[in-house]
């Protein structure tokens, strides 16, 4: 038989996963899968799981939210796993799974993953972590990290508009410098983003990216002046803003090195806390396989 590694986050989203774990096991039985499990638990660390895990393993089932599959990714990397991982996504936003094209329905979700190829995808890497889906700082972007559980459980994606909203009266510029063969920025910058998926709170920022291109899409929301911020971010909900950007930068880059000043400011990696400044963030083109 063959053994996966299920991983599964009983804290994500409303914690739809517990409730649905026969018709996880039933499914992946009937294909002919063993079914190893770990809970994630604040009393056991994610990474004791992983001294168990091997090339016998067919691939790593992880069900939560982005957080919890960019905690996986890393440790996959960390412990130099090459085997393939399949995504649950049972989180709150959920934005690379949902890129991908994973039902919200469980037993949707297994049935694409056991019907579903092996495909090799870019990862992102900031310093040394991994991204899988975006990376960012600035207005906004740390709203995942600051919306506390119990909000995300009771009002799921609206507890981070409700954050957002409580962000807006604190626009607050940085001053960055960004250099890279493809293109150097040094200015003002209210919001920072480099996708390799589209969607950041499942707001399609990032409609031009591509998983298999070896390149990763960085976007710069100046912040000129509050008229222009609000026209761009107006324009975002029209996904219109790439197409004749203003207040807006825009392009594709493999590699390049981003610095801002204010040397308390945390990033965002995945919804999790990522590398302060000096970043430098490189694409690894085919650096994880994921079965969809
Ligand atoms: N290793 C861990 N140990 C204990 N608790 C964890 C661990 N990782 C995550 N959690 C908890 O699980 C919660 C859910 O995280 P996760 O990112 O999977 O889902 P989400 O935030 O609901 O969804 P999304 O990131 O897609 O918006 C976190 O708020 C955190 O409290």
């Amino acid at each position: 038989m063959k053994k996966i590694k299920f991983i599964y986050n009983p804290f994500s989203g409303d914690g739809v996963v517990t409730k649905n774990l026969d018709t996880i096991i039933s499914k992946y039985q009937a294909k002919g899968y063993t079914i190893i499990p770990f809970r994630i638990s604040t009393e056991q660390n994610l990474e004791e799981t992983f001294s168990d895990i091997d090339s016998s393993y067919h691939h790593i089932l992880g069900a939560g939210g982005d957080g919890t599959i960019n905690q996986i990714i890393n440790l996959m990397k960390e412990k130099n796993l090459d085997i393939p991982l399949a995504i649950l996504p049972v989180g709150t936003a959920n934005d690379f799974a949902k890129y991908i094209g994973m039902p919200a329905d469980i037993g949707e979700a297994c049935n694409k993953i056991l019907s579903g190829e092996i495909r090799e995808i870019d990862l992102g890497k900031a310093n040394d972590k991994y991204f899988i889906n975006v990376f960012s700082f600035g207005l906004f972007t740390d709203i995942s990290q600051k919306t506390p559980t119990h909000q995300k459980n009771t009002l799921g994606k609206l507890a981070y508009y409700i954050n957002g909203i409580k962000e807006l009266p604190s626009l607050k510029k940085l001053d960055i410098k960004v250099t890279s063969d493809e293109f150097s920025y040094e200015g003002n910058a209210l919001i920072f983003f480099t996708f390799n998926g589209r969607t950041a709170g499942n707001i399609n920022i990032s409609y031009k990216s591509e998983i298999n291109d070896g390149l990763l899409d960085v976007i710069i929301v100046k912040g000129e002046n509050i008229l222009s911020t609000f026209l761009s971010l107006f324009e975002f909900l029209k996904l219109e803003h790439l197409e004749e950007p203003k207040d807006i930068i825009h392009f594709k880059s493999s590699d390049f090195v981003v610095k801002y000043l204010d040397s308390s400011l945390n990033s965002d990696i995945d919804g999790e806390v990522g590398p302060k400044s000096p970043v430098h963030i490189s694409c690894i083109k085919n650096g994880l396989k994921i079965i969809y």
